[in-house]
């Protein structure tokens, strides 16, 4: 048997990151930089108000305070945007608004709140025009943000290879960028194969089973930031199957950067995979579930994994085989799911020699809501199906929060031990 790195080692060499494209900032959620982002702006743009208030000179209001108040002649009001630039002289104040520029001679904010308007009839501000006490000091600078404090020209605002989220979108918008050039997103089809198979809500004749895991794979392959092409079910016919990759692999359905299938691939009688597909490896991998693999490239370059069919056992194999590789293809290095050390809240007995990928859920069974952490402050986890990893549960993986990996040589888990777990 061929063992879970070694097969993870595997199905990694078959993935390269995409080419280069140029999209808009909403696209590139999800994606990955193929390019630095080097700004040629200054970013604030201006000096600007950090507060609604008042621009003043420091020096004026340097002895102010509730019962010595300071008054400033309010000579102009600045909103944000405004273009004006009323010139600050000793004993005077402009209105000012958060982001408005601060005007030529002022070298620090009041405050509104630090202030009252001489008339007491006009409400909280003071009038242009009009007079304004300051009741406290501020320092020199205070209130002001700088220009070029958060990027200058020349600074790396964004680094390639940084999957972009929702931060990395504001920081080029910031700096003047309506596009970014990341790895094309992938485009995956995934087929779940069996005679049995039956669409969801169709009618369930004896013997029949509703496909699920070509939407638990679609879903997947989307979760990891590809697109999902679902196809089938396909027969039990190896015709069919192999006439459906081999248009996948040619091109005559688009763009695909990889194809999944889910079934067929045991020892059984019928098993359509392993009948239909030449030039693909099929492998024993020492885990549970996911057992049977098969990996490879199809003759116009196309990389496949099939996956068995049991769905707990399709997931996991996702999870340790094809996600890894959809993350290569989409430009991460680091291509694994953040893991972390849980404790075994419940035991138990592992099969002999093969890791184990253990659907587990973080919150007590029957209790929903918080996850439970010990006294150590460590995260207790649940098998998510008690009794066995039960290949076939797939109604409960959905309680199930992440895997537990529990390496091939430990032969029992027992309550308090130590996993490693990631979140699915
Ligand atoms: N004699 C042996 N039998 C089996 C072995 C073995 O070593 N010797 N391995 C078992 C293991 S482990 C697994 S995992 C499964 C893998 O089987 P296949 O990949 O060939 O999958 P099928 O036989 O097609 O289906 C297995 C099971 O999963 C259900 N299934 C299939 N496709 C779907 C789908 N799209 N949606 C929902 N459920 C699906 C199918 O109905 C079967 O119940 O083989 C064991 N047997
Ligand atoms: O290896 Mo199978 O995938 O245990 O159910």
């Amino acid at each position: 048997m061929r063992g879970l790195d070694e097969h993870r080692a595997a199905t990694l060499a078959l993935a390269a990151p995409l080419p280069a494209v140029e999209v808009g900032l909403l696209d590139a959620l999800g994606l990955v930089l193929a390019a630095d982002v080097v700004t040629d702006e200054v970013l604030p743009r201006w000096d600007n108000s950090a507060m609604d208030g008042y621009a003043a000179l420091a020096a004026d209001v340097a002895r102010a305070a509730p019962d010595a108040p300071v008054a400033l002649r309010v000579v102009g009001d600045l909103a944000a945007g405004s273009a004006d630039e009323p010139t600050v002289v000793a004993g005077t104040a402009v209105r000012i608004m958060t982001g408005a520029p601060v005007p030529p001679g002022a070298d620090a904010v009041l405050p509104v709140e630090l202030t009252r308007p001489a008339d007491p009839r006009v409400g909280a501000w003071a009038e242009v025009g009009g007079v304004v006490e300051a009741v406290q000091r501020v320092e020199p600078g205070a209130n002001v943000r700088r220009a070029g404090e958060d990027a200058a020209p020349g600074d790396l605002v964004l680094t390639a290879g940084a999957l972009v989220g929702p931060a990395h979108v504001a920081a080029a918008a910031s700096v003047g960028r309506a596009t970014l050039v990341v790895h094309r997103r992938p485009r995956i089809a995934v087929i779940s194969t069996g005679d049995e198979l039956v669409a969801p809500g169709e009618p369930l004749p004896r013997g029949r089973i509703p496909d699920s895991n070509s939407w638990l794979l679609a879903a997947a392959v989307q979760e990891a930031g590809a697109t999902a092409l679902r196809l089938g079910p396909t027969s039990d016919d190896p015709d069919e199957l192999r006439a459906l990759v081999a248009a996948l692999d040619d091109g005559r359905h688009g763009t695909v950067d990889g194809i999944v299938t889910s079934g067929g691939v045991s020892v059984g009688a019928f098993d359509v995979v392993k009948a239909a597909l030449t030039g693909v490896e099929f492998v024993s991998v020492a885990v549970q579930p996911g057992k049977p693999q098969g990996l490879g490239r199809l003759p116009g370059g196309t990389p496949i994994w099939t996956l068995p069919g049991n769905p707990v056992s399709s997931f996991a194999s996702f999870e340790a085989f094809v996600r890894p590789a959809i993350r290569r293809m989409l430009g991460l290095v680091d291509v694994e799911r953040p893991r972390f050390a849980a404790v075994a809240a419940d035991g138990w007995r592992t099969p002999p020699g093969r890791a184990q990928l253990m659907p587990v859920r973080l919150t007590e069974p029957d209790e929903p809501g918080a996850v439970r952490r010990g006294d150590d402050g460590r995260v207790r986890v649940w098998r998510a199906t008690s009794g066995g990893s039960g290949s076939h549960l797939v109604a409960r993986l959905a309680v199930a929060q992440g895997l537990a990996v529990v390496p091939a040589d430990v032969p029992e888990v027992r309550p308090g031990d130590t996993l490693e777990v990631f979140l699915t």
